[in-house]
């Protein structure tokens, strides 16, 4: 097969900076495998708005609904508008529409969550009755489980609109992704980086996942250079955990699986709300039995959640 186009491949992503900057990281890494790509008019790059960049009053949780980040993406792939998806794994529902998949894992960022606070107080001397602001029910559980006398609120927007309502007094603390603020070179700001025994990342956190068609074996072809066989089985086994959980997107699932050579090593955490309610689970095994390993954590948790846990 010849990797020569004659159309130009069209990357579908988001408007965001973060989205944007990993759109582009994509556009690059493809240039360098393929340079032909270099050329002008090669790769087009075309932006979408989701309904979750339109939705900035809600927590996504109560807004509903999976796949707010990835739907229009995804409808533009399906209908030949373009021919690849560029996705934080993070946001990308445990299953995908029939005739699509992730073709490629790119490297994998730093997997540990940041936290920004006035006063330069950390997690543990924040004085009691701190308001933190966090959009997300993982982060929230868990800030609750290590500090019952915080109190969480919801906060979206950018980076940008975070760290200003965060000056402006509205929170005393707030968390972002270290990857995200890596990819958009907005580190100097952070308080403390929590390490994964304090904050565990959600599912797949850091991880860009590149999405196709699954009948475009040309585009697969293209993209194969690019995939990271790494960050693939850790990906692999932490999204396997959370199709074995069906957690909803309103119940907090933590997971991180780290590689030694061929062994991977699986944590997996799933939390009440409030945080008093903890389960988890740890595997170990080879990397090729990264969905087995996943699987089989998940099931473990599942076994001993009460009755209901999970919230519709
Ligand atoms: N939910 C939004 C989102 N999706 C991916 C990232 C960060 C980058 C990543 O984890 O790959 C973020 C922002 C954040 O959680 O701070």
């Amino acid at each position: 097969m010849t990797l020569n186009r004659t159309q130009p491949l069209r990357i579908g992503t988001r408007g965001s900076p973060l989205a944007l900057a990993q759109a582009h990281e994509t556009r690059d890494r493809l240039i360098a495998a393929h340079p032909h790509l270099a050329a002008p008019g090669a790769i087009e790059i075309v932006v979408f708005k989701t309904t979750g960049d339109r939705i900035l009053d809600r927590t996504l949780a109560e807004a509903g609904g999976k796949g707010l980040f990835t739907k229009e993406l995804e409808d533009a792939l399906l209908d030949g508008r373009t021919d690849l998806a560029v996705h934080s794994m993070k946001d990308v529902p445990t299953w995908l529409p029939e005739g699509l998949e992730i073709a490629t894992l790119l490297p994998r960022e730093d997997t540990r969550d940041a936290f920004f606070s006035r006063g330069g107080h950390t997690v543990d001397t924040l004085p009691a009755g701190s308001v933190v602001g966090t959009a997300g029910l993982r982060r929230q559980a868990q800030i609750l489980e290590r500090r019952p006398d915080l109190k969480v609120v919801p906060f979206r927007g950018n980076v940008q609109t975070r760290l200003a309502k965060l000056d402006a007094g509205e929170v005393d603390a707030t968390l972002l992704a270290l990857a995200g603020l890596r990819r958009l070179g907005l580190t100097d700001r952070i308080t403390a980086v929590l390490e994964h025994e304090e904050m565990l990342p959600a599912v797949a956190q850091g991880a860009i996942g590149i999405e196709i068609r699954s009948s475009d074996d040309a585009t697969r072809a293209l993209l194969a250079p690019l995939n990271c066989a790494g960050t693939a089985a850790r990906v692999t086994a932490e999204r396997a955990l959370l199709a074995m959980l069906d957690g909803s997107c309103r119940t907090p699932i933590a997971a991180l699986s780290t590689l030694d050579g061929d062994r991977l090593h699986l944590k997996a955490k799933v939390l009440s709300n409030d945080g008093r309610q903890v389960f988890r689970a740890e595997r170990r095994g080879l990397a090729g039995d990264a969905a087995a390993i996943g699987a089989d954590a998940g099931a473990e948790i599942k076994a001993v959640l009460p009755p209901g846990f999970f919230q519709a």
